[in-house]
């Protein structure tokens, strides 16, 4: 990209005059200096277009063949919602206006307009994207910088470096009065980041769990939006809503990926619009609360496969993290393992146990479907049934074995037998695997079979004709 080029991203011209496009490129060119400019006159490009180019700003037309302004402006608001349009059209109708600046235009000039005001308004524009990418940029240096308020993390135990960099993100976003979506497999810990980005934000409300996995619409509505007396059959008391509950607080709607459509669309109408209306009430109610959610499921997919509003989707991730699962942090395993049998002992009233030689190894092979949720069972329900000052292997081998014993991938970068010449004979490649295994085992069959992925009988077989 020429550095002589402003601003540092490229405005969008759309409209199907080209002699409109080329008077409009030049008076912001020569009234404003603003060269970064491309013109389309063909409204079935813009799409394709903004998906190749770094668009910041679009000025669009709204009546023109193929695809109209007013088609393009709502799909760039669901694709791009970082980008402002800013409508340039023949049509000087108030109704106009209101629609397009309600299907999020920035702005809306009329063609009769003085060229100079249109200038201007695109000028202002320019510096307010300039400010939020800044304030972008800020946002992202901010992640790689310490943390300024470690203790609201204090209840998740982790060293690892990818979490540590979703911590200040979650920082430097807590305050924002955007949702937050929290994405991640089942028992990761999206809950213990909902408590910490709460306490982050400084509200002083509390924050409100929801679950809305299984709710049908009329029970979420009525847990969220709460009802009058007399609302329906059998409402004989006033019901306060979540949504109330949690005012200058958080509302945390966990399983978000399993809500209805129906409640979907009563879920965006609440976040476009700030307020709700109670069942049986003609008054709306503002939500005041900060609106985090989370989910295991992949709501992108869900997306693409007519499950999931699109628009609900873009809105709900301004912010989002996504938590990486226990097997893509192994180096956590041995902290979470200490701090479980700490918090096992002392709820089972026990001395704290001491873990056996090679333990971390074995839990290093498995892969937590389950996540810190499975592994902290694990840890409580081999203490509970421990006896010795050191805590047995076998209950852990019998939990993974229960759980159908995954092994985590383990795919090495290499080959590691790329650079042999010649190459081992396969029994010899299999006696060295064999004896690396049981050296790193520290002679532990049943360790060395999980290491290789292999039963223990199938690895006392190997071994007895390795060892012949
Ligand atoms: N890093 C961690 N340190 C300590 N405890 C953790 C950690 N991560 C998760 N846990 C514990 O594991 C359990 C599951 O965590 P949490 O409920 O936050 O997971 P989740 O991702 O919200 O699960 P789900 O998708 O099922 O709602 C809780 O008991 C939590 O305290």
């Amino acid at each position: 990209m020429d550095s002589d080029l402003y601003p540092s991203f490229r405005v969008l011209l759309v409209d199907d005059e080209p002699a409109w496009l080329r008077s409009l490129s030049l008076a912001l060119e020569s009234s404003a200096g603003i060269t970064n400019v491309e013109t389309c006159s063909d409204s079935r490009q813009v799409l394709e277009l903004m998906a190749q180019q770094d668009f910041g700003l679009v000025l669009l037309d709204l009546t023109m063949p193929h695809v109209s302004g007013e088609e393009l402006l709502t799909q760039i608001g669901e694709r791009y919602p970082a980008v402002a349009v800013i409508v340039v059209s023949g049509l000087n109708q108030v109704g106009k206006v209101v629609t397009c600046m309600k299907l999020g235009a920035h702005d809306y000039y009329v063609k009769t307009d003085d060229e100079e005001r249109i200038v201007c308004g695109v000028v202002r524009a320019i510096k307010h994207l300039e400010l939020q990418r800044e304030h972008k940029e800020m946002t992202q240096r901010f992640v790689s910088c310490e943390l300024k308020h470690p203790e609201a993390f204090s209840a998740i135990c982790t060293a690892d470096r990818a979490m540590q960099a979703m911590f200040a993100y979650i920082e430097a976003v807590a305050k924002s009065p955007l949702p937050l979506l929290i994405t991640g497999e089942s028992g990761s810990g999206k809950e213990l980041l909902a408590q910490a980005t709460h306490r982050l934000s400084g509200c002083k409300g509390e924050m409100v769990a929801v679950n809305v996995a299984g709710l049908d619409d009329t029970v979420f509505a009525d847990t969220l939006f709460g009802h009058l007396r007399g609302a329906f059959t059998g409402a004989e008391a006033v019901r306060r809503g979540m949504i109330e509950a949690a005012a200058n607080g958080t509302l945390f709607l966990d399983e978000i990926g399993d809500l209805s459509i129906a409640s979907q669309v009563k879920l965006l109408r609440l976040l476009q619009e700030g307020e709700y209306f109670p069942l049986g009430s003609d008054q709306p109610k503002r939500l005041k609360a900060r609106v985090v959610v989370a989910t295991h499921q992949n709501l992108e997919a869900k997306v693409a496969e007519g499950t999931f509003r699109r628009d609900l989707f873009y809105r709900l991730r301004a912010h989002h993290v996504e938590v990486p699962p226990l097997r893509e942090r192994k180096g956590d395993i041995p902290y979470l393992l200490d701090l479980f049998l700490e918090e096992a002992a002392a709820t089972l009233s026990k001395k704290k146990p001491t873990p056996p030689p090679g333990l971390v190894q074995l839990l290093s092979t498995y892969g937590f479907p389950g996540n810190v949720r499975e592994f902290k069972a694990m840890v409580f329900d081999a203490v509970s049934t421990h006896k010795e000052r050191m805590l047995s292997m076998e209950s852990f081998v019998k939990s993974i074995n229960a759980s159908g014993g995954t092994v985590a991938e383990r795919v090495p970068d290499q080959n590691p037998f790329a650079s042999f010449e010649p190459l081992p004979t396969f029994a010899n490649a299999a006696e060295y695997l064999l004896e690396e295994a049981m050296s790193r085992a520290g002679g532990n069959q049943t360790l060395a079979a999980r290491l290789l992925g292999i039963s223990q009988p199938s690895l006392w077989k190997r071994l007895k004709l390795t060892r012949r």
